[in-house]
């Protein structure tokens, strides 16, 4: 049976290291724990999706290495389709290599890898199942020219799109803006937190094994926003509502822009006037891949309910990445149908 909801995005494993001080050029320290765990933009959505029911399909590229081998597990843990995940020779599966010193400083390198070498072929082996399926979802964490041309194969075959311009380009393609049919971005670090705190909440609750991914676009400063996008500083909801009326005006059919705590602004040629859907108030432990959590949400409803009204949608996707926000990790804190309140579905 054809998947429903389609992800073509990136895998990557993170390796964090916990030291009490950063090394020097040159210099060998002790740390004092380290952790693996299972990131990336593209398999985190697909994993929200898949734990809400969805029949999914990830199309992504990781090395044919033990990363890229335990990676294809873990997908298939989560009940997604492996069929489209190719494993390359040519390159490691990516990383993201973290060493986090115990003020919370850090040093990161992320090496992207087979993500960037999933290409217009892979897109082409995988075309029937891209037209098959009810959503597309592509991001940022891919050569950005595969992303587009998935986005047009699914608009030819009359399957909706979703695209998360994640991690932010400041010269995104503008054929992004009219092939997707909603455009779901980030307003840029508010003030509901910093990088710093939402480290430190992710430190503090080590038990967690795959905060990294979402940790890294935050301290390297590549995580995406409505700001990079537009240059409006989104502070608050009248910054979002002008970022959104903007985004419409380059083409998006829908916007919306995930405001935290705060849930979310949507604004719609359809409905010009925007509309702030509120998040239910939650305590926060780590909203690291709330974003992901929400997007993969939200492509199960598109998927799944395409007869509730956007704002419901975007209501009940904003219960399952709060809920995810009230515990640590990224992949680890999504929830499953299962546990969560029966009246979302
Ligand atoms: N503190 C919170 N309380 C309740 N819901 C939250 C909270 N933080 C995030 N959320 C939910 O998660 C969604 C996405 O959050 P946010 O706007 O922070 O995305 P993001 O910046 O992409 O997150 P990240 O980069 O950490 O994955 C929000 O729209 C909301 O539904
Ligand atoms: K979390």
């Amino acid at each position: 049976m054809a998947a429903e909801v389609v992800v073509v995005g990136s895998c990557m494993t993170d390796l964090v290291s916990l030291t009490t001080r950063l090394p020097k050029a040159g210099e060998t320290i002790l740390g004092h724990k380290f952790f693996v765990g299972f990131g990336g933009k593209g398999a985190n959505q697909c994993v929200q999706s898949a734990r809400l029911g969805a029949k999914t399909s990830l199309i992504c590229k990781v090395g044919n290495d033990s990363f890229g081998n335990d990676y294809v597990d873990n997908l298939k843990k989560n009940s997604i389709s492996t069929a489209f995940v190719g494993q390359t020779a040519d390159a490691a599966t990516g990383t993201a290599s973290i060493i986090v010193n115990s003020e919370g400083q850090n040093v990161i390198v992320i090496v992207p890898g087979a993500n960037l070498l999933l290409n217009f072929e892979d897109l082409k082996r995988a075309s029937d199942v891209i037209c098959k399926a009810k959503v597309v979802v592509c991001q940022l964490e891919i050569t950005p020219a595969v992303s587009l041309e998935a986005l047009k194969m699914a608009r030819a075959s009359g399957v909706k799109t979703l695209f998360n311009p994640a991690p932010a380009l400041a010269d995104l393609d503008p054929q992004f803006y009219t092939y997707s049919d909603i455009f779901c971005c980030n307003e840029t670090e508010g003030t509901h937190r910093t990088p710093v705190s939402c480290f430190l909440n992710a430190v503090r609750k080590l038990l967690c094994l795959d905060y990294a991914s979402g940790l890294a676009k935050w301290c390297n400063g590549s995580h995406f926003g409505a700001e990079i996008l537009t240059g409006i500083p989104v502070g608050n909801l009248e910054d979002a509502e002008k970022v959104g009326r903007m985004l419409l005006e380059r083409g998006c059919k829908l916007v919306i822009v995930t405001l935290g705590a705060e849930g979310c602004m949507m604004i719609s040629g359809d409905e010009p006037i925007p509309k702030h859907v509120p998040a239910g108030k939650v305590r926060a432990v780590d909203t690291t891949g709330a974003g992901d959590s929400f997007v993969g949400a939200l492509a199960f409803y598109l998927a799944y309910y395409p007869k509730l009204s956007m704002e419901e949608m975007i209501r009940k996707s904003n219960c399952v990445a709060s809920v995810s926000v009230q515990a640590p990790g990224t992949q680890s804190s999504y929830p499953y149908r299962k546990d969560l309140p029966q009246d979302l579905f």
